[in-house]
């Protein structure tokens, strides 16, 4: 077993800038950062719960990883399959107990989205749509999440519908990329359902959509202005452009990289502007 294992297997880039992305929500909700101890609960309950949701993944993904990721702790043999189902539970305990101490909707959401991560690694991922639009749904409610700690949504609302729509957009491309694996599980995706090239098309609709949304936070007050959002919403109309052009596993592997590049330069340039 491994050490280094249990920070790996959480994903800590994505956990740590989810729980900066739940105080986003927070400053953008009422303009200015919550006290100290708040703004710590909201950012350790997201970071967490995003740990939790990425353990509990790959326990259930095992057998897929095996060959689409079989450089991931579960596969290479790290850790114990048991270890990581019982440290999701001690992630999302933890969590939750944290939650109690902000307000009751924030226990009560932390419960709901846990639960659903937990679901989605269970049951929901091989199902068409269903899976990539309960992922982005959990990714939306993170900006959300941290208006709810602080007791008003806000403009928090656009900053959750622009990740939601940027999300779905990259689930699919990641479906695009995974579907040598998914079918040797008998995983029914979207792109093994219609295709790759119809899912290829829907996810850029959610790409442009995505870039039609980008303008509305921007046009609230949120982020550092217009200019700001241009190279991000070019990334985000290439990466769409390349998996319309060529559905490969690399050029799938490549957008869903370049989206995954948008998001974080889009919520530094928030969170720039949600500080300074
Ligand atoms: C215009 C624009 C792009 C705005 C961004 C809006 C915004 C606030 C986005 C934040 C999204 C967020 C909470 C991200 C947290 C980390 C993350 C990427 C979560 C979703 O992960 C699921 C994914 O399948 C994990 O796969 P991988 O990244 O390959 O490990
Ligand atoms: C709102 C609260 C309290 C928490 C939200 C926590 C967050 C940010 C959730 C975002 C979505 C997320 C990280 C879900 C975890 C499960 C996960 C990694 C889904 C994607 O997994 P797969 O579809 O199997 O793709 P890969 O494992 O190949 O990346
Ligand atoms: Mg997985």
């Amino acid at each position: 077993m491994e050490l280094k294992a249990f920070i790996e297997i959480t994903r800590p880039h994505n956990c740590l800038l989810a729980g900066l992305v739940g105080v986003l929500g927070s400053i953008v909700a009422i303009g200015h950062l919550p006290s100290a101890v708040k703004t710590v609960l909201i950012f350790l309950v997201v970071t967490l719960g995003c740990a939790g949701g990425n353990t509990i993944n790959d326990y259930f993904d095992y057998e897929i990883d095996k060959i689409n990721r079989p450089e991931r702790p579960l596969p290479r043999g790290a850790m114990k399959r048991s270890t990581a189902l019982w440290y999701s539970f001690l992630l999302f305990a933890v969590g939750l107990a944290l939650s109690v101490f902000i307000n009751l909707y924030a226990f009560l959401l932390a419960l709901v989205a846990y639960a659903a991560m937990v679901l989605y690694a269970w049951k929901l991922k091989p199902m068409p749509l269903i899976g990539n639009l309960t992922v982005a749904a959990l990714t939306g409610a993170t900006p959300l999440y941290g208006a709810v700690g602080v007791g008003k949504i806000g403009l928090a609302g656009t900053l959750a519908l622009c990740a939601f729509l940027v999300n779905v957009a990259r689930e699919i491309v990641k479906d695009i990329e995974d579907v040598e694996g998914d079918l040797e599980k008998g995983a029914r995706t979207l792109p093994i359902l219609i295709g790759k090239r119809k899912a290829a098309y829907i996810a850029s609709f959610f790409g442009v959509l995505t870039v039609i949304a980008s303008f509305l936070p921007v046009k609230a007050g949120v982020g550092v202005g217009y200019y700001a959002m241009l190279p991000v919403d070019a990334i985000i109309l290439y990466a769409s452009y390349i998996i319309l052009r060529d559905q490969s596993k690399e050029t799938a592997h490549k957008s869903q990289l370049l989206l995954k590049v948008s998001i974080f330069l889009a919520v530094a340039a928030f969170l720039i502007a949600a500080i300074v």
